[in-house]
Formats: structure tokens, sequence, C-alpha cells
């Protein structure tokens, strides 16, 4: 099915980005929010032009994309289709049954309607954060209902492929126990370890390394819209976060019987540890395939403008591909180390390219 207008309600991250990625497809993209400011912004960036429900598009709304807070999902669908605003609808909230329960409950048309969730965002929020590759390669959820029609389903769909996701169809309630493993629970977590940090010392922070960064990076997102999304999804989350508190709990008692001199308790740590890469492990890779063991390259890196591009254009001139690029800076220095991810049997081959061209790998 050929989406040729789009109407996308909230032009905040996830709207914009949508919208930016259609809008790259020659799709016209209508734009609205109840926050005025948030239209403007993201239609400035090119997401498309303002709604005006008075004067709608002669050739109609083919979907309208709802990418507002979980809370207000159903009502907004409610809203939309009692002014027949588009031909099918969807939204984009990261849960999903409650959601659909809410839009039965009002009495919502759920044939026209499937509820579907991008698995990839960002910490920040609003429009000036939106990209329009933020979904290319990522998984995006499908939930159709039993009543979803055809006509939904496929527009849905092709809305998936022209934002570059990968469609995975999935069952509302087994799409939430899955996020709250992969997604909810792991911010919970962030959370906890960042929080640890509001009140640590100066002297503690300047020892902050990239593994602190990296637990807690979706820790600095707004804590407005998580508390919509946990309490969304309380009960699944709820399960996970408490046998996370097991691990810690047994962790900490361990380590409390090894400061107290019991060698033995070193076992049930490394147990952990252990379980940890079995599940580090399990993740799946770029464009959701498996995980690839890719060799990562060290390269120390001057902090001027410019090196990072002199850098890729010795991986060009050799023909290597870089799968992932990950910069980690010196605090205090005027230097960093870019960490390139490459195919293993590319590896040798760029070492040997860098040190000939002078660059310092450590
Ligand atoms: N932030 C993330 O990384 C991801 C978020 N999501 C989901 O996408 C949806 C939007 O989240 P973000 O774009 O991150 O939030 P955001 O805060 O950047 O944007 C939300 C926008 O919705 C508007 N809004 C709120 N209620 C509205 C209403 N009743 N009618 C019209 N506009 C309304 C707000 O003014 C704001 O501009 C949420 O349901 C969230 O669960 C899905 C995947 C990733
Ligand atoms: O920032 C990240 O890496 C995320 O994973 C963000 C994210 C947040 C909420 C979702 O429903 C899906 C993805």
């Amino acid at each position: 099915m050929e989406l040729r207008t789009v109407l996308v309600v909230g032009t905040g991250l996830i709207g914009t980005s949508t919208a930016l990625a259609l809008r790259r497809h020659g799709v016209r993209v209508l734009l609205a929010d109840r926050d005025a400011g948030a239209v403007r912004l993201a239609r400035e960036l090119g997401a498309g032009e303002e709604w005006t429900p008075e004067a709608p598009p002669e050739e109609g709304v083919d979907l309208a994309v709802i990418a507002v807070p979980p809370a207000f999902v159903a009502s907004e669908l409610l809203e939309l289709q009692r002014h027949d605003a588009a031909r099918c609808y969807t939204d984009v909230a990261s849960v999903k049954a409650e959601p659909i329960h809410r839009a039965r409950q009002l009495g919502c048309d759920l044939a026209s309607y499937v509820a579907s969730h991008p698995l990839a965002g960002r910490e920040r929020s609003g429009p000036g954060a939106a990209r329009e590759d933020l979904f290319l390669g990522r998984p995006w959820a499908l939930c159709p209902t039993e009543e979803a029609g055809p006509e939904a389903r496929a527009a849905v769909l092709r809305l998936v492929e022209l934002c570059g996701a990968n469609p995975v169809e999935v069952d509302a309630a087994e799409h939430d126990r899955a996020v709250a493993v992969v997604s909810h629970a792991p911010h919970v977590t962030a959370s906890a370890v960042a929080a640890r940090l509001a009140d640590t010392t100066d002297v503690a922070l300047g020892l902050a390394g990239q593994g602190v960064r990296d637990v807690t990076r979706i820790a600095g997102s707004d804590p407005g819209l998580w508390l919509g999304i946990l309490s969304g999804n309380a009960a699944p989350v709820a399960e996970v976060l408490e046998a996370v508190a097991r691990d810690l709990n047994e962790a900490a008692g361990a380590l409390r019987a090894l400061a107290g001199g019991d060698g033995a308790a070193m076992q049930d740590i490394t147990q952990l540890l252990k379980r940890g890469v079995v599940g580090h492990d399990r993740i799946p890779g770029k464009h959701g395939g498996p995980a690839s063991a890719y060799a990562v390259v060290q390269v120390v890196i001057g902090d001027r403008p410019g090196q990072l591009a002199r850098l890729f254009q010795v991986c060009d001139e050799v023909g290597v591909n870089v799968e992932d690029v990950r910069l980690e800076h010196a605090p205090g220095l005027p230097l960093g180390i870019a960490e390139l991810s490459v195919q293993p049997d590319a590896a040798v081959s760029l070492v040997e390219a860098l040190r000939d061209r002078g660059w310092q790998l450590p």
C-alpha cells in the first residue's frame, strides 16, 4: 500500500524522526502537537507542514501516527477517529497492552488501528533531538488485534519499511513482557546506578570512565515520559526488577562474606559475572542479526577538527568497512582514543596501514 499523506500527532523525538524519514521518501506529512512550539520546530526542521483540521487535504490522510506519551494514545485515537482524520491509525508508544485495552474500552474502531512500537530512541526528547535515520535497521514491533483489517496492517507495514526498520509482529502482552526485560527494567537499573552519582564526591566523578557512561546513558531521559512508560507496564517491569534485585543482593552478600575472609564466596560472584557474559553475548548485533565478534582497533587521536575524517579516509583507502565507532576522551588531555570495530580479517591490514601513515596505536 502506498502512503501519500501521513498525519503525525505528537512532534517530539519519535514523531518528528518518523516524519523526517517519511519526507525523505517524498511522503506528504502533516504535523500536529498540543504544543505549538513543537510543531513549529518540527516544521522548520523539514518534517512537514502544519495540520489544519478545518482544511483537511483533498486526497485524504492515509495513516495517522500517534506519537504521544502512552497514557494519551487511546484518547487521541478516539478523537482522531471521531473526526475521520485518516483511513488508518497507529501509535508508537513503548507499552502496548494498556493503550489497546483503553482504546477498546473507549469504543475506538480497532479495524483501522494497528498498534506499533519502534525499538529505537534516544535519551533526549523533543523535535530538536529527532533524526531521520533513527529507525534504520532497528526492530519495529507491530501488535495487531484480531479486529485489525488488511488495509491498516498494510499501511503500518509500509510505514515501518519507509523508516528503514524491521517489522516484528508480536502479541501485545508478549511485547510488554519482552520490553520489560530489554528496555524498561534496564532503564530503572541505569537510574539506580546513576542515582548513586548524585551525591558522590568530585574525586569519584573525576575518575569516571566509559563504563559508567555506557551503563547510565539512558538515565538522562525525561522522567515524566518514563513514569508514563513504567506505570503502563508496571507488573512485568516489577518482576524483572525483583530478579535483578535478587542477583544484586546475592552479590552484595557474597562480597560481605569475602571481606570477612570467606574465600568460598568468590564462586557466587564468578557465577553472576559469567551469567552476565552469556546474557551480553546474546544481544543481537547491527541490523538485528546475531552479534558479530568484530575486532576493535584502537587509535590515539588528537582533539582537533578533522582528525576523525582523516582516520576514516585511511579506512576508505584500504577498503575497510567501519562497523561501529566509539570515542573515549582522556580527561584533562587534548587527545582521546577512537575504537573502530571492523571485521576480524580486516583488522591486520588496517593496523598496518595506520602505523605506516604515522598514527599512534596503543
Ligand atoms: N523516547 C524514546 O526513546 C522512545 C519513545 N517511544 C514512545 O514514543 C512516544 C513519544 O515519545 P517521545 O517522542 O520520546 O516524547 P517527546 O516528549 O519527545 O514527544 C512527545 C510529544 O507529544 C506531545 N503530546 C503529548 N500529549 C499530546 C496530546 N494529547 N496530543 C498531541 N500531542 C501531545 C508533546 O507535546 C510532545 O511534543 C511515547 O509514547 C514513547 O513511549 C517509543 C520509542 C522510543
Ligand atoms: O536510548 C536508547 O538506546 C533506547 O533504547 C531508547 C528507547 C526508549 C524507549 C523505547 O520504547 C525504545 C527505545
